[in-house]
């Protein structure tokens, strides 16, 4: 009999972490790189690892990603693109708000969406998604502001508005490949 520890760091568990953890540095490399903070698929990649591994194996993928991105390999997409000195720098808040999306995101999806059909669950994995992704905004904007000693009104112009459209597509399509994919993960569960 597995134990729980077992079961999350078996062989399978380990490919699919690190089959998303390659999704979320591919999409951060698919970036439109407007300064100060760049477009980029992030929480896209984000949003389907959380949704179709759930709350742990999501989780550890971005903690992978960010490790890669501490130790040297340029995973992110701001200016510099990797090292400690981009956790400490103004996108940094964004990439740590990363590991609280795949947290809250996947558990919502776990405990609540995985347990519905139809509408309701693709409403209720939308809805985990959002959350996510505000949880993600507040922890990249408060970040900022205390860096760039910038006022609230004209960080939330950098660093949130501009991005709401298009984190809105993300999610919808985010959605529809975590509705469809979901079969093939279940076995792994
Ligand atoms: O430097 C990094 O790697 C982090 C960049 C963060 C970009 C944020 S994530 C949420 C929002 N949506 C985007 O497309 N860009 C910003």
């Amino acid at each position: 009999m597995q134990t729980q520890k077992e079961k999350l760091f078996s062989t399978q568990n380990m490919v699919l972490i690190a089959i998303f953890t390659a999704l979320i540095v591919v999409c951060s490399w698919i970036r439109v790189p407007v300064q100060p903070v760049p477009f980029t698929l992030q929480t896209f990649a984000v949003f389907v690892t959380a949704g179709l591994l759930g709350s742990k194996r999501g989780t550890i993928s971005v903690i992978v990603y960010i490790l890669l991105g501490i130790i040297g390999v340029p995973v992110f997409a701001g200016q510099v693109k990797s090292g400690p000195s981009v956790i400490a720098g103004p996108t940094g808040g964004y990439i740590v708000g990363f590991i609280f999306t795949a947290i809250v995101t996947g558990l919502i999806v776990e405990k609540a969406a995985n347990k519905l059909e139809g509408v309701a669950k693709i409403a209720v994995t939308a809805l985990a998604m959002i959350v996510g992704d505000v949880i993600c905004f507040a922890i990249g904007t408060i970040w900022f502001m205390i860096l760039m000693k910038n006022g609230l009104v004209a960080t939330l112009g950098l660093c949130v508005f501009p991005y709401i459209i298009p984190d809105i597509i993300k999610i919808i399509v985010a959605v529809i490949i975590v509705d469809r994919m979901k079969k093939y993960v279940r076995y792994f569960d």
